[in-house]
């Protein structure tokens, strides 16, 4: 098992304010991963710090091996971070800009791996357009080329798709998948929590800048676990005093109850109906992310 990014007890602070405390996780190779939180919980500071661009006070991060300030050069080549913000040169065009990037690792036959990149973000016909005259999705493309000019291993994208059109996230995503396919390791930051939930097998939840949930997935989801919750709507509405303990919310004639077993579903079928009440829907209600992070953002459990 190899880790490609190693961040152990980071902390940083901006004067007063902790934005980071004590920030711990480390992501396996090969792993899509997630980085989750509200605005100003973190991710961004954390993301400086890992491509060397921002100190912590504290902790040490290590990038396929590499710690990010003792052997920072490494480091930085195992690291492509497309950033939340658009940075670029207005007088270069695309690939005179993806060319730059590449010198700046070393790198000097680089076309086809540029040439290809290009056309993998619909970015082909842009090519010779000087960076000023790009739309600001198109811009975000070339951000999206430029961190990946020198193939790094470990991929970090800092809200990529913030303001851009759906063909490109989707293209985007289709393109960041089989790159992870390929063997790298892809760090995600969204506040898009579906796109989260449908490409990320690990998530890990910042609030003010500790980490609050550090799971799979499927655990976060509750997949795998008995607990159900589920919605009944009764005639007439009312639900038996014996099941009051079990209710989550209610809404005119429809509840929803939170059972620790699925096996419990027949017992509340039966007390319902010795009440004399009929059940007219049934649902089991399956948890989403955004659920979960609210919830676990409130401090409860989704
Ligand atoms: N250079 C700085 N100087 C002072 N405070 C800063 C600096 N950079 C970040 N902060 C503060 O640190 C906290 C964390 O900010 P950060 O940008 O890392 O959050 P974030 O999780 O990336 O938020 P967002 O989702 O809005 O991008 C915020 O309170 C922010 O105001």
């Amino acid at each position: 098992m190899t880790i490609a990014l190693d961040i152990q007890a980071v902390s940083k602070r901006f004067g007063a304010l902790t934005a980071l405390d004590q920030v711990s996780l480390s992501v396996e190779a090969g792993e899509f991963f997630a980085l989750l939180g509200p605005n100003g919980a973190g991710k961004t500071t954390l993301i400086s710090c890992m491509a060397g661009l921002s100190r912590p006070d504290s902790g040490h991060i290590r990038v396929m091996g590499h710690d990010v300030q003792h052997d920072y050069r490494a480091a930085r080549r195992a690291l492509g971070v497309v950033p939340q913000e658009l940075v670029f040169d207005p007088f270069f065009t695309v690939r005179e800009s993806l060319v730059f990037q590449s010198g700046y690792f070393g790198l000097k036959h680089n076309d086809n791996w540029i040439d290809e990149i290009l056309h993998k973000l619909g970015l082909t016909s842009k090519a010779n357009a000087n960076m000023r005259a790009l739309s600001g999705g198109m811009k975000r493309r070339v951000m999206v080329a430029q961190a990946l000019v020198h193939r790094p291993p470990v991929i970090v994208l800092d809200e990529p798709t913030a303001g851009v059109d759906v063909e490109l996230r989707q293209s985007l995503w289709v393109f960041i998948q089989e790159l992870n396919r390929a063997g790298h390791t892809i760090v995600l930051t969204t506040h898009y929590l579906e796109e989260a939930e449908t490409l990320c097998n690990r998530i890990a939840m910042l609030k003010a800048g500790r980490v609050i949930a550090l799971e799979d997935k499927a655990t976060l989801l509750g997949q795998g676990s008995a607990r159900r919750d589920i919605m009944l709507r009764l005639d007439p509405p009312g639900l038996p005093p014996a099941l009051e303990p079990l209710l989550l919310r209610r809404e005119g004639s429809k509840v929803w109850l939170r059972l620790a077993d699925i096996d419990q579903l027949g017992g509340v079928l039966a007390q319902v109906q010795a009440a004399g009440a009929r059940v007219r829907d049934f649902e089991v209600v399956e948890l989403d992310l955004e659920q979960v992070f609210v919830a676990r953002m409130q401090g409860k459990e989704a």
